[in-house]
């Protein structure tokens, strides 16, 4: 077979000039393809163009991550805040059922620790303590630092931050778990709390009804299930577990019933009975002897997720509306992946569409963050430095400090993440400072800490720079470091470092336009 040559290129042959082409002819046609080159020429330069000012306005993505409770859903809800106001505080009142649940989650830690109290010391109530009932079933609370868990759980591969080993394993409990002397008084104040306890019976009901709506099945917590890519938490088996599906709990619930038997009548309902108990609620948690059983049983309500007991006043009233504080403060635990757009509304980057990708944190959540780091412009990673003293509430043999820093270090070495900008938010300082401020010293539980100033200061220098120090030794490229304390259930505060934040992943996407 004959190879082609030029000379019987069939194209070639059609765009020759004629043979007998006359010399006006050939100037016509000359000019006529100059022309049109012209055009082409402007044509591939607006496509160009076009194509730049679209990287230009392209959907900015923020990817948040960070163990559960790290203040994840918070930053977000604080975007949501600032960026879509008016959305933000239409969906006020569908945070009532999540705090009525908080507010119930929080009766129940304290009556389980009185029931609990009055087994372990055999007092007279023992047996018939009325708030026994809602020790019923499994409780954990991720508030009272672990002692249970000898010889379990040690992390072999940490030495960034050298923790006290007692500590973290539990060899060093040196308060006695209850007082010896049971007076007078203390019974009169027993048989006292035992009657509130009975007249808060229907809050029993109201929480089982409530968890019936808003607490997948192998939860303890209400919990909110992402938006992400579906099938992701089917392939994770955890497709049983959820249970409150995307966006539903917020007209009232969701689930396994129909919608028109979980509307908001269950948050009225749940909303009365609140009310009826009110005085009871109060007087529980301004209650001295209560005070004193928690504090035996280093148990601290107000530092666990969702405290509402010193506004008992304003969250049972019966006309009950959220305010921007406590919408802030309600915790709502996130499963699976969510994903949310704003638009910028006023400056420079007016209309840059900003995606903002929210996942669960917990352990078993975590693998669902990976295929979110192909396409992301900036990570805001949040460590929750308050939580030194604290073990994660799905594996009770883990400090979570130590899993923050570890998490850290891997978020940091992955070389899918290399060219992408990180953001630290050292979170819950408010909780740090009145940690350190109550007596709680970090060198107990980090023993590289030594013989520092137990001062918010230097405890969060130190912290800034063992996680800068991380990201330094372990990005694959150098990367900046961008950390700052946060306490991000804070308004104005947070409203500063997030215009910070929100210039810091612009600048990083304009420069990724201008490379490409
Ligand atoms: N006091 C205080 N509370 C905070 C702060 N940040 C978050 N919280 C509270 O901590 C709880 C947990 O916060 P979330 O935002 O739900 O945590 P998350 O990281 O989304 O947790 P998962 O969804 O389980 O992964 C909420 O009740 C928040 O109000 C903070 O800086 N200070
Ligand atoms: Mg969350």
């Amino acid at each position: 077979m004959r190879s082609r040559t030029s000379d019987d290129d069939p194209l070639a042959a059609a765009l020759a000039p004629p043979p007998d082409e006359s010399p006006e002819a050939t100037a016509i046609r000359i000019a006529r393809e100059e022309e049109a080159l012209r055009i082409s020429q402007a044509i591939d330069e607006s496509i160009r163009l076009e194509r730049q000012a679209n990287k230009r306005n392209k959907v900015v993505r923020v990817l948040l991550l960070g163990q559960s409770e790290s203040g994840k859903s918070t930053t977000l809800r604080q975007f949501q805040r600032i960026y879509t106001p008016t959305a933000f505080r239409e969906e006020r009142i569908h945070w009532r059922i999540i705090i009525q649940m908080n507010v119930i989650r929080s009766i129940r830690t304290i009556l389980v620790a009185l029931s609990s109290y009055y087994r372990q010391t055999s007092r007279a109530r023992a047996t018939t303590f009325s708030g026994a009932r809602w020790d019923s079933r499994s409780h954990v609370t991720s508030i009272r630092t672990e002692r249970r868990t000898k010889g379990k759980g040690r992390a072999d591969n940490l030495s960034d931050l050298d923790y006290d080993e007692d500590e973290r394993t539990g060899d060093a409990v040196t308060a006695p778990l209850w007082a010896d002397v049971y007076s007078e008084q203390d019974a009169r104040e027993d048989a006292v709390l035992d009657e509130i306890a009975q007249r808060l019976e229907p809050l029993h009901r109201i929480e089982a009804m409530l968890k019936g709506l808003l607490v997948p099945p192998s939860e303890e917590e209400p919990a909110d299930l992402g938006t992400g890519p579906a099938g992701l938490a089917t392939a994770l088996g955890h497709a049983k577990e959820i249970f409150v599906r995307p966006g539903r709990w917020r007209s009232g619930g969701a689930g396994a019933r129909p919608a028109s038997s979980i509307g908001p009548e269950a948050a009225d309902e749940a909303q009365r009975v609140l009310f009826e108990c009110r005085f009871d609620l109060m007087r529980l948690w301004a209650s001295m002897r209560v005070r004193e059983i928690l504090a035996l049983r280093r148990i601290r309500p107000e530092e666990e997720s969702g405290f509402f007991l010193n506004d008992l006043d304003r969250v049972t009233g019966y006309n009950y509306v959220p305010s921007d504080d406590d919408v802030l403060k309600a915790r709502l635990k996130t499963i699976g992946v969510s994903e949310h757009k704003f638009e910028m509304e006023a400056g420079d980057q007016r209309g840059t569409q900003w995606r903002i990708v929210d996942v669960g944190g917990s352990r078993f959540q975590r693998p669902t963050w990976v295929p979110f780091f192909d396409n992301v412009d900036a990570i805001i990673f949040l460590a929750p430095i308050s939580a030194f003293d604290q073990v994660l509430t799905e594996d009770p043999t883990v400090n979570r400090l130590e899993d923050s820093v570890l998490l850290w270090k891997g978020i940091c070495q992955n070389k899918l993440l290399a060219n992408v900008d990180f953001v630290l938010f050292l979170n819950k300082c408010d909780i740090l400072q009145r940690k350190l401020e109550s007596g709680v010293r970090l060198a107990r539980y980090v023993k590289s800490y030594d013989d520092r100033s137990n001062d918010i200061e230097t405890v969060s220098k130190y912290f800034r720079g063992k996680f800068s120090a991380i990201q330094s030794t372990y990005s694959p490229a150098p990367r900046k470091f961008y950390g700052y304390c946060t306490s991000i259930t804070e308004k104005t505060a947070t409203a500063g470092i997030l215009a910070s934040v929100r210039d810091i992943v612009l600048r990083q996407n304009l420069r990724s336009v201008r490379l490409a």
